[in-house]
């Protein structure tokens, strides 16, 4: 449910977060760390350059800004897709969280009120994706649903 400030709903965590050019800023800041990583680094072996901005894509219609991931880039059963096969282990997905942690605090310095619901917005998903991961390529994942949207008080239905 939106809440209201006086008569005007609260603006979507896309807009308070800056747009796509901030949740660029936000991927890109991520994979420096990752592949900076010696733990992560190796399980994205086949990452491309074009991996960064399609998870800005992606986190910008899940919080609710335009839905191009669905229009353009196969949407929520490819994201899923991408996912399998990758074996991700528990460690693996807690040290996602805490680079991911790191990129938001460097990217959003003023808007730590954001911290939270983002963080809990990852900690969701990437349960999803670790779950996912276990699953060989190829896997037919059924039909997920739209992609999810999610805002201050976490999944909208
Ligand atoms: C909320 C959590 C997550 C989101 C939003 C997310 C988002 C994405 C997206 C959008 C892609 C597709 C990129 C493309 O099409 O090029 C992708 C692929 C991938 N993700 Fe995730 N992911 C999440 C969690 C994780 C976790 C926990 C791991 C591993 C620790 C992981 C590892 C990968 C890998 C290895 C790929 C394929 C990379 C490539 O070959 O370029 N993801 N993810």
């Amino acid at each position: 449910m939106r809440r209201l400030i006086g008569m005007t709903p609260e603006p979507s965590l896309y807009d308070s977060l800056g747009g796509m050019p901030a949740l660029r800023r936000l991927s890109d800041a991520f994979y420096e760390r990752v592949l900076a990583d010696e733990l992560l680094a190796p399980v994205f072996a086949n990452f491309s350059p074009r991996h960064v901005e399609h998870v800005a894509v992606w986190l910008a219609e899940v919080f609710s800004g335009p839905a191009e991931f669905t229009t353009s880039l196969g949407g929520h059963q490819s994201l899923l897709h991408s996912h399998l096969g990758l074996g991700i282990r528990d460690e693996h997905r807690q040290r996602w969280l805490e680079l991911m942690s790191a990129a938001v605090d460097d990217t959003f310095p003023d808007s730590p009120d954001l911290h939270a619901p983002l963080m809990s917005y990852f900690d969701w998903g990437t349960a999803i994706a670790q779950q996912v991961s276990q699953d060989p390529v190829g896997t037919d994942l059924g039909d997920p649903g739209p992609t999810p949207r999610w805002g201050r008080e976490g999944l909208q239905t």
